[in-house]
């Protein structure tokens, strides 16, 4: 079934956004797509400049350079677009006084949606009865979902939600998931913000990290997570990397062992049994992408500016990058952005559009 409006794809592209407050740059020459039908991780940590540009997605904020369309059309020339984005920027920006039903009435009304749709909305983000309460005593859970139902209310085709997990139990984690993947599996496209990778690890499809406003990498969960590696400590690492590259495997050195790509442990065992090899340790290693996360954000290159330490104070030992390397076609190029930071040009003035800080 086709949701919403049936001109829109639903593809969301953003290319070469930047924002700049005064001569601060939260968003720097940022390019990524959203496929509809999938869930969108968009993922950096605090200060990086996310909501800034799910802002600037939504018209919320103008943009200092660049492009962010839905189906090539910048929000602010949509007509009536709650019926093609739905959006929860914030959790707190409801009137405290008012039932949490009411508050979508009101928004329902400005859609041009009917009231029956809001009864129905609450009912399917689970707080029916809470929602005849007044919103100043929810919970950030409720709060949350009650935003969810807010975005829902035009039946979009794109869904754009900034931290959704936030405050949530881990029942009502497990409760998002299911929810978000249902709307997917409807075809709509879902761009979820997270500073938490782990919180939305088994809820996106795919990802897009972003650290000081620059884009790090993007690709599957999957493509991040690289080929399943085995990890094996010998007596003989030469005699057996000899023998597992005769058996067709890749192998690299790596910390006192070697790293085998192949997710068949047996391969290895019997690879050092043939060549009389004793085997010391021998694990499957998977990628953990809350520490891959954690290496492409906090580098040298990309470390948080917005917690930078500071002057004179003692530099922050990195843990060492553990698990299998990470593809290099889906970082940025580190050339590309060095020439950006170049080329950008510093800012004297600040912006007049009525969002600075
Ligand atoms: N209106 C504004 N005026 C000046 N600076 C701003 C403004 N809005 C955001 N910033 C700055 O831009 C940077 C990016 O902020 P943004 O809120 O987009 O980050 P974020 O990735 O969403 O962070 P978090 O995970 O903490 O919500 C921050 O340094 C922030 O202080």
């Amino acid at each position: 079934m086709v949701h919403g409006r049936p001109e829109f794809t639903g593809h969301i592209e953003v290319r070469g956004l930047t924002k700049r407050f005064g001569s601060f740059t939260a968003v720097d020459h940022l390019d990524f797509d959203v496929e509809p039908g999938r869930v969108t991780g968009f993922l950096g940590p605090n200060g990086s400049g996310k909501t800034t540009t799910l802002r600037m997605l939504l018209g919320l904020v103008r943009a200092t350079d660049g492009t962010a369309t839905i189906d090539g059309h910048r929000y602010a020339d949509i007509g009536n677009p709650l019926t093609v984005v739905g959006s929860a920027l914030e959790a707190t920006n409801f009137h405290p006084g008012r039932t949490g039903r009411n508050h979508l009435r009101v928004q329902a009304a400005v859609a041009g949606v009917p009231d029956t749709r809001v009864d129905e909305l609450l009912e399917l983000v689970g707080i029916p009865a809470a929602a005849r309460k007044r919103a100043g005593g929810y919970s950030m859970g409720m709060r949350q979902r009650l935003g969810l139902a807010a975005a829902l209310l035009g039946d979009p085709r794109v869904i754009i939600l900034d931290e959704p997990a936030n405050g949530l139990d881990p029942e009502g984690i497990r409760w998002l998931r299911g929810f978000l993947r249902q709307l997917a599996d409807e075809g709509r496209t879902l761009l979820i913000s997270s500073h938490m990778l782990s919180e939305v690890e088994q809820t996106v499809d795919d990802v897009v990290i972003i650290a000081n406003g620059q884009r790090v990498a993007q690709g599957t969960v999957a493509e991040l997570r690289g080929e399943p590696t085995a990890y094996v400590r010998t007596s003989d690492p030469d005699r057996l990397s000899q023998a597992l590259r005769d058996r067709g495997l890749a192998v690299a050195p790596s910390g006192r062992g070697l790293r085998v790509t192949t997710e068949d442990l047996a391969v290895v065992g019997d690879v050092a049994h043939a060549s009389d090899v004793a085997i010391h340790e021998l694990r499957s290693e998977q990628t953990h992408l809350e520490e891959l996360f954690f290496n492409l954000t906090e580098s040298e290159e990309h470390r948080n500016r917005n917690l930078a330490r500071p002057p004179g104070g003692a530099p922050v030992d990195l843990p060492p990058p553990s698990g299998p390397p990470i593809d290099p076609a889906l970082l940025a190029e580190p050339a590309q952005a060095a020439q950006r930071a170049q080329s950008a040009q510093p800012s004297g003035a600040p912006d007049h559009d009525g969002d600075l800080r």
